[in-house]
């Protein structure tokens, strides 16, 4: 373990290196403010640039415990308080109740959103020591630059609506879950049922309420837009280009808007977008006129045959790592029979690295959450790549996964499967 004088003296170096970088750019310096710029420049290219930047995010993580002391830090694990703040602002809709110009008073905010003024204040202060809100002078909040990126972008506000609204409670239920169903493989036997009472599994929970589908289906717009997960790195990152004229299915796609961007970018490609009814017509209703021959919607059962036969590609994003080896299996096997020859299977999903690989600690904070979000949410789970291979093969024993891509930045590889060419 380095000491304080090492870490501070890394971090001193690191940040001016990035710091020059971001100069030469001619980058906005980060801030914290309204007008901050949504996210950190993008380091492509510049592997040095990125490397110093999780060392300081790394070393800064780490001096910042080691001179609390574990006692102190043991002490400070409230995360839940935290969460339940977050709730309250999104529930009572108090972001919204701040006008991005001017902000407002808490006795504003109060009338507006109907919550009593003294609670609404201990709810506000906690998030602002979260940078969420600031007071710039004593009982007047104004926005942040993380508070006006929620208001600004819809689809980041649908992300922080599921994660407080969906995922929080879940959390709460999580010891109770393992306890009932630690040897369950079932997709709704998850910490998710217990708190909200129900059999279902989330995704027939979340069709069974539509308001509630479609704040998911923008959730997963705003995890696309995160940098490490975004399509970008889909469409940058496989040899579309190569296919020609072709047909890719995109299998389980939401309301299609990785499909769409992949036909801007390839327009010689035709895709099928398929998930259940309403997200496909959501998807439908919002397509730009131009690539109505291009992008095709059609509701469609992933448990079921696949029903667009020949097609170069089938493309499962983020689809697998919410099921069981056994459902992820039958799921692979329901595509089989429609494939030719060269058909590929693309399924875009973290491969957990070994854990003697080293990761950034951002890298893996970031993995670890999934992975356990995927248990309580639908008793599902993140994979290496072994286990990869094993649900190929048990899927069917003419697949074999033939590659695996991880584009730079990001925190998804893209596995290649294959029929086996005899
Ligand atoms: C985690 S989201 C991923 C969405 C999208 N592929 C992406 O990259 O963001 C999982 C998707 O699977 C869809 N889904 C779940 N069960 C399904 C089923 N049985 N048949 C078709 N789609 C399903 C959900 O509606 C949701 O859109």
């Amino acid at each position: 373990m380095s000491s304080i004088q090492e870490l501070s003296q890394r971090i001193a170096t690191n940040s001016a290196l990035v710091e020059k970088w971001l100069a030469s750019k001619n980058a906005k310096m980060p801030s914290f403010k309204q007008d901050a710029d949504d996210e950190f420049p993008d380091t492509d290219g510049y592997p040095e640039v990125e490397a110093a930047r999780m060392a300081v995010i790394d070393d800064t993580s780490a001096l910042h415990d080691l001179l609390l002391g574990p006692r102190e830090v043991l002490a400070r694990v409230w995360g839940a308080v935290n969460n339940g703040a977050q709730q309250v602002i999104s529930r009572f809709k108090i972001l919204q109740a701040i006008p991005l110009d001017g902000g407002a008073t808490y006795a504003e905010i109060s009338a507006k959103v109907g919550l009593n003024e003294r609670k609404l204040k201990t709810v506000v202060r906690k998030a602002i020591v979260n940078r969420m809100l600031r007071e710039d002078v004593p009982d007047h909040v104004v926005h942040t630059a993380s508070s006006a990126l929620l208001l600004r972008e819809q689809y980041m506000m649908h992300y922080y609506g599921f994660f407080v609204e969906q995922m929080f409670p879940a959390s709460a239920k999580l010891a109770d879950a393992l306890e009932k169903y630690q040897h369950s493989t079932a997709a709704q036997d998850t910490a998710f049922g217990l708190a909200f009472n129900t059999d279902e599994t989330l995704f027939k929970y979340l069709e069974n309420r539509p308001e509630l589908m479609a704040r998911f289906v923008g959730a997963m717009e705003g995890v696309n837009r995160d940098p490490s997960q975004s399509q970008k790195h889909v469409i940058t990152g496989y040899s579309w280009a190569e296919l020609g004229e072709a047909t890719v299915v995109d299998v389980g796609g939401s309301s299609g808007f990785m499909s769409v961007e992949l036909a801007k970018h390839y327009p010689k490609i035709k895709f099928v977008v398929q998930d259940y009814k309403n997200n496909v017509e959501e998807g439908a209703a919002k397509l730009p006129s131009e690539l109505t021959d291009q992008v095709k919607f059609l509701p469609h059962n992933f448990f079921d045959p696949q029903p667009v036969v020949g097609a170069e590609v089938y493309i499962l994003r983020h689809i697998c790592h919410d099921w069981s080896a056994e459902n992820s299996e039958k799921i692979l096997r329901q595509i089989v029979p429609a494939m030719k020859p060269e058909s590929k299977i693309l399924l875009v999903e973290i491969v957990v690295s070994p854990t003697e690989k080293p990761m950034s600690s951002i890298a893996e904070r970031y993995l670890r959450i999934r992975d356990l979000n995927m248990v309580q949410m639908l008793n599902a789970q993140e994979r290496s790549e072994s286990d990869w291979r094993d649900i190929v093969s048990a899927a069917d024993s003419r697949l074999e996964l033939t590659r695996i891509i991880t584009p730079h930045g990001s925190t998804d590889s893209i596995i290649e499967i294959s029929l086996r060419q005899s």
